[in-house]
């Protein structure tokens, strides 16, 4: 696995996302790294994101930690096919959330450590599929698919 989290690589201008922002002081900081053929975040949502109940997690967390994992799956995935390594000194790789399906298999337990995973489905041109999972131990909780499109480098003037 990688010593580097994905968005720690996101330079400082792109470092504002409430998810997953290393520069957001208010935000959740995910941290997703590349580990063999898949990605991967860990996460303890605070308890205050509970769903109706009190003990399970609300559906908007959830979307949002496959969000920013998604995102990132996408870029670490980009930079592979690319040839590169995250953190190069060129210019970063970066990609937008354009779609995100989340289908919410079981209720997600609160105060425990969710862990989701990420996977390339297909990579071409701008547009990157990744497959996303949530876990809460040996239990799938939601499943994912976005649509991550890669924006387009700035012009230099
Ligand atoms: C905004 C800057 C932030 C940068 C942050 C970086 C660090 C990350 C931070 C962490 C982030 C955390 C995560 C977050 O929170 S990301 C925040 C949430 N996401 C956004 O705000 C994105 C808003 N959308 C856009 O900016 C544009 O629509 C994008 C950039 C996505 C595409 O507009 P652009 O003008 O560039 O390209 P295009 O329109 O020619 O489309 C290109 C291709 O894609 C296809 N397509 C497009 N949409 C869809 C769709 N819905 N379903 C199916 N297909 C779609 C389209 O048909 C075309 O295909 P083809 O004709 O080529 O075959």
């Amino acid at each position: 696995m990688s010593d580097m989290a994905i968005q720690d690589s996101y330079p400082p201008e792109f470092a504002h996302c409430f998810g997953c922002g290393p520069g957001n002081p208010h935000g959740h900081h995910l941290k997703s790294y590349l580990l063999g053929y898949e990605t991967i975040a860990r996460f303890t949502p605070d308890l205050k994101y509970s769903g109706g109940v009190p003990d399970h997690v609300y559906g908007g967390m959830i979307a949002s930690l496959m969000d920013c994992h998604g995102t990132a799956s996408a870029a670490a995935f980009a930079y592979r096919k690319d040839g590169r390594t995250m953190g190069d000194g060129r210019r970063p790789i970066r990609f937008v959330t354009a779609s995100l399906r989340v289908e919410f298999k079981k209720p997600t337990p609160l105060g425990c450590e969710l862990v989701v995973k990420g996977q390339l489905l297909s990579l071409q041109g701008r547009k990157a599929w990744v497959d996303l999972k949530l876990a809460a131990g040996d239990q799938v909780c939601a499943t994912g698919e976005m649509l991550a499109i890669r924006l387009p480098d700035p012009v230099e003037s």
